[in-house]
């Protein structure tokens, strides 16, 4: 019997159920969290995971069931009656103002009337003591998401509840980052509180948690302590089936194709005061090649990925070069008309239209490019065509959904973000620019992603993918550069890069550094 299995259970859940439309997304769930357990909730992307926090924190009202609190029956009504019994939630969509500062915004959720200044002062001292630095007058639209899931995290612990929901949390966060976010779990798990952890990241389950519930297609269908397994037995318990492996074929003559993607003295101005410039950037991406960009969340990425993407146009129109055109002056839809995709961070809002139908947010983004595909002779929008265009993306990317054509918001994290990807790979671009291609997706669904990038790369496009996840990088990658206070490093071919080696330049190291660290490291191993 493990530690927490005798011990009282805070919370109580027995035969919770939510139905959308046909759907069951909760079905008939029991689950129970002792005191002082950090309980792991894992499931594929769209098992229900999301849909049974939110209803323990009342955003959302049960079909059925009951929810016990300390032995209690309760009515978790609103998000302001869990607060009050002790229940905070870090979401995994952000739901901060971005043109407030962070302690405006957290001002807003303690709704307790104390002065700004008060609640800045309390905020910071917090999210050192913690660990986890933030600066309360930074204002949110100018940090990166990394930092915005910061403030939900102090925003969450500042209301000093018992139970903390955590949806995701690792997902924006650097391994540094992550680090201190486990230190303080551990040290809220030692003050007796309770916290309920979702994530797809197995290895973090295996560190931290002390029992996990495994949920598929709504239902429970195992426990487990997660010492005992590993990441490839979690990951069948959750998907019913073997997970497959990302393989990366040799890129064949690569070093003599065309590079079809280029930045050549790319700088940029802060455009507020806490964005980051970017340093005479320099990087090339042929023809069959994955290059990936590793670095700490803040460190230029946005800014890089909006120079490069066209959403901010550079007056320099020859520092990016699509297929040997100069772009530098051209919008996002003049650097698509050349072939080339974008996938933002932000999927909600900025990745896809949150109320829009699936379909249209496929017109959305298409409709400059293939709009011919999808407007019939008398000059009127063809819905079947797009219909079909967008069942065919579900479909190759396998995105679960309640609906066959359902609204972007209505999809989980994990399959909203598969459908955004396989939107922009099923036009063949042959540039790809991603930015966090799997961030909240399921073991599962990452291999399909990555694999999918992969074989795009070797069927002759320049792939691009800005991530900070580095296993991932280091899994899909011909070569990575690393980003550090808004300079790229050279690019390093992947057979050169180290976690060691990529870490210090992450860290900003100078160039040559990382280079002894690697020349040292060698010489161990020899
Ligand atoms: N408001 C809604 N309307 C209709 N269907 C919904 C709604 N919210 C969720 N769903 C559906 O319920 C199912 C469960 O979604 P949920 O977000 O709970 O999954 P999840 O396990 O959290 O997934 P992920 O890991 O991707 O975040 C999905 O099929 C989703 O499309």
């Amino acid at each position: 019997m493990s530690l927490h299995e005798g011990a009282a259970n805070l919370l109580e859940v027995r035969g919770l159920t939510k139905i959308f439309g046909s759907l069951k997304a909760c079905d008939s769930i029991d689950l129970g969290i002792a005191k002082g357990e950090i309980h792991a909730l894992l499931g594929e992307n769209g098992a229900g995971k999301s849909t049974l926090v939110k209803m323990l924190f009342g955003s959302l009202e049960p079909h059925s069931g009951e929810i016990l609190w300390n032995g209690q029956s309760v009515r978790i009504t609103n998000p302001g009656v869990a607060k009050k019994l002790g229940i905070g939630m870090v979401f995994q969509h952000f739901s901060l103002f971005e043109a407030l500062t962070a302690a405006e915004n957290i001002a807003l959720s303690l709704d307790d009337g104390a002065p700004i200044s008060t609640i800045a002062a309390k905020a910071r001292a917090l999210s050192y003591s913690y660990g986890l630095p933030l600066d309360p007058e930074a204002l949110v639209g100018d940090l990166s998401v990394g930092e915005r899931q910061r403030i939900e995290i102090i925003r969450c612990l500042l209301q000093t509840p018992d139970l903390i929901i955590l949806d995701e949390p690792t997902s924006v966060l650097t391994p540094q980052e992550a680090d201190k976010l486990f230190e303080t779990l551990e040290r809220l798990r030692s003050e007796g509180k309770s916290i309920l952890y979702i994530s797809h990241r197995l290895e973090e389950v295996k560190r931290m948690c002390d029992r996990a519930t495994v949920l598929r297609h709504g239902k429970v269908v195992g426990h487990c302590n997660p010492r005992e397994e590993t990441a490839s037995s979690l990951a069948r318990m959750m998907v019913g089936s073997e997970v497959r492996t990302v393989e990366r074929p040799p890129a064949e003559g690569m070093n003599k194709a065309e590079s079809l993607l280029e930045i050549v003295n790319l700088n940029r101005r802060p455009a507020t005061p806490f964005s980051i410039p970017l340093k005479n950037i320099n990087l090339s991406v042929r023809a069959g090649e994955v290059v990936g960009i590793a670095g700490v969340a803040g460190n230029g990425q946005g800014e890089f990925f909006e120079a490069v993407s066209g959403e901010v146009l550079q007056q320099d129109k020859a520092s990016v070069r699509i297929r040997g055109k100069q772009v530098g002056g051209l919008d996002i839809t003049g650097r698509r008309l050349l072939g080339a995709a974008f996938v933002p961070e932000e999927r909600l809002g900025h990745g896809a239209a949150p109320r829009m139908k699936l379909s249209e947010n496929l017109l959305l983004s298409r409709h400059a490019t293939d709009g011919k595909a999808f407007v019939g002779t008398a000059g009127m929008i063809e819905g079947k065509a797009i219909y079909s265009a967008a069942q065919r993306i579900i479909e190759v990317m396998d995105v679960r959904k309640s609906a066959p054509d359902p609204e972007a918001a209505s999809l989980s994290g994990g399959n909203l973000q598969k459908f955004i990807v396989g939107r922009e790979l099923d036009r063949k671009p042959s540039v790809m620019i991603v930015n966090q291609p799997t961030w909240g997706v399921d073991a599962g669904a990452a291999a399909h992603i990555r694999q999918a990038l992969i074989e795009l790369a070797r069927n002759g496009s320049a792939v691009l993918v800005i991530s900070q996840d580095l296993d991932e990088l280091f899994e899909i990658s011909d070569a990575i550069a690393v980003m550090h206070d808004g300079e790229l490093s050279q690019k390093l071919p992947i057979a050169e890069a180290t976690y060691e080696k990529i870490g210090l330049l992450m860290g900003g190291a100078e160039p040559g550094h990382a280079a002894t660290a690697h020349a040292t490291e060698t010489a161990e191993v020899a």
